[in-house]
């Protein structure tokens, strides 16, 4: 997994490689470098008008400056205010050219924002923002160092009115606001760019799971049998049924639901309790079209005795909402939007990763919070962020399929995070082959070649 750092992560990342001899100076000219090279490849000799701020981040911008004229862009910086720090003062002191106050600053082709990024503390000066958002609108390439200014760090959110930049060149690592919404889709495309200092997070991004394909041992059980409970909305439980199947179970049942399914799918009576209890069926799959009724009570009661691994989606979270969560004994993910997150555990402060760390924790479960910045977590701490997926996935019945697509992993024998982790990934990559304007049923088809790259 990519590590995705906090400011204070960052900071004492970057304390400990100056604490092994490494100068802030030199971390700088390094961030520079990378901004340089990033900006000469992205807008070639376009001239370039630099926005510096306060702190370290104005200073990567004025090292950027210096880099770019040497490399013949013709370059003008201009500023908040006076640098701040030590390492800052210098790089403004080797930019041997004019510095211009911001307020009266032209516009250029190229903008590199390099006002504020992991210090940030409060909400940028109005005058500041209305100045970044008049030069921003007049550039045609607009880069972010760091990040863009005025988005919070770790939870993203915007502190003010922020520009939409192409590239943003994040230091060192990935920081929760170049993935969580609102501020990721103002990032545009994030570059990583590295200057030496290692990081250890708590917090990654969801990565290419290793999917092995069967092999000349395996059978259709071992391969993974799913349970999906269907109920009132059969459509649900068919698309949630055929991910599973379509995403490697060697044998999906579904229970209840109308006509209509692949031929594969195997069919049983709802109230089946014998075929729920089978000691071969790997993992159960709840709450996609289950309905609200007293019969969908049940076939969740009885779906939480099995004691089996289970996948807890749309209905199922609602009918477990307003009363005490009951204690999981087998692996379980539950797969809530924000408005069934919102039923389940009421208002929880923080950013969408401190939420989801906390309801993970209080129902003991892998809670996946799922939207434009999906976000899974763990009971144990464990909590990764989806990469960017296709905004087409805002369509209904997708979140079935990803529902299904988890069973799936979950009968293979992953750990509710994990399974959890891979479904995020495939899912994505399904929809980024099945392109703009997919429908739900369209995914299903694209997750064999997502499976075969993870093979
Ligand atoms: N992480 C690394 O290893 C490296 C990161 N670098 C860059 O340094 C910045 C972080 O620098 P820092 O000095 O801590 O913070 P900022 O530059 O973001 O700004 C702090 C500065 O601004 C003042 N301030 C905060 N909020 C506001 C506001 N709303 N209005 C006005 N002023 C504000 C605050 O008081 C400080 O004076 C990181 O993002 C990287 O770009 C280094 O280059 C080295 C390696
Ligand atoms: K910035």
């Amino acid at each position: 997994m990519k590590p995705i750092v906090t400011a204070a992560e960052m900071r004492a990342a970057e304390a400990a490689v100056i604490g092994g001899g490494t100068s802030v100076e030199t971390l700088m000219e390094r961030a520079g470098e990378a901004i340089a090279e990033a900006a000469w490849r992205y807008a070639g000799t376009a001239p370039a008008l630099i926005l510096c701020g306060p702190g370290n981040n104005g200073g990567d911008g004025y090292v950027a400056g210096r880099l770019l004229r040497e490399r013949g862009v013709p370059v003008r910086i201009a500023a908040s205010a006076e640098p701040r720090t030590d390492a800052a003062r210098a790089a403004r002191v080797a930019w041997d050219g004019p510095v211009e106050p911001l307020a009266d600053a032209r516009p250029a082709p190229l903008l590199i924002d390099a006002l504020f990024g992991t210090g940030l503390t409060r909400p940028l000066d109005p005058s500041l923002g209305d100045a970044l958002d008049r030069l921003a609108g007049a550039a045609r390439y607009r880069i972010a160092v760091d990040l863009p200014s005025g988005v919070g760090t770790d939870d993203g959110i915007l502190l003010g009115p922020v520009p939409r930049f192409d590239l943003t060149i994040a230091l060192g690592a990935l920081k929760p606001a170049h993935r969580l919404q609102p501020s990721a889709a103002l990032c545009g495309r994030v570059a990583v760019a590295d200057i030496g200092v290692p990081v250890t997070a708590r917090l990654g991004e969801v990565a290419r799971p290793r999917l092995p394909p069967p092999g000349p041992a395996d059978n259709k059980y071992s391969r993974g049998m799913v349970a999906v409970i269907g109920g009132e909305m059969p459509g649900a439980a068919i698309l949630a049924a055929t991910a599973a199947q379509r995403a490697g179970a060697g044998y999906v049942a579904l229970f209840g639901g109308g006509p209509g399914a692949p031929a594969a799918l195997v069919r049983k009576d709802i109230g089946d309790q014998a075929a729920l209890s089978d000691p071969r069926l790997c993992a159960i799959v709840i709450g996609p079209g289950l309905g609200r009724t007293e019969e969908a009570r049940a076939a969740l009661d009885r779906a939480l005795g099995t004691g089996k691994p289970l996948l807890l989606d749309a209905d199922a979270l609602s009918l477990l909402a307003g009363r005490p969560l009951p204690r999981f004994v087998a692996p379980t993910l539950m797969t809530p939007h924000e408005g069934e997150f919102l039923r389940l555990f009421g208002r929880i402060e923080g950013s969408k990763v401190e939420r989801a760390r906390l309801a993970a924790a209080r129902a003991g479960a892998v809670v996946l919070l799922k939207g434009a910045d999906s976000v899974i977590a763990a009971p144990d701490g464990r909590a990764a962020i989806a990469p960017p997926a296709p905004s087409w996935l805002a369509s209904a019945g997708t979140g079935d399929v990803l529902a299904g697509i988890a069973g799936a992993m979950l009968a293979r024998g992953l750990d509710a995070f994990d399974a959890g982790c891979a479904a995020l990934w495939l899912h994505g990559r399904a929809a980024e082959m099945a392109g703009p304007a997919l429908i739900a049923d369209d995914l299903a088809q694209h997750l064999a070649p997502a499976l075969a790259a993870c093979g």
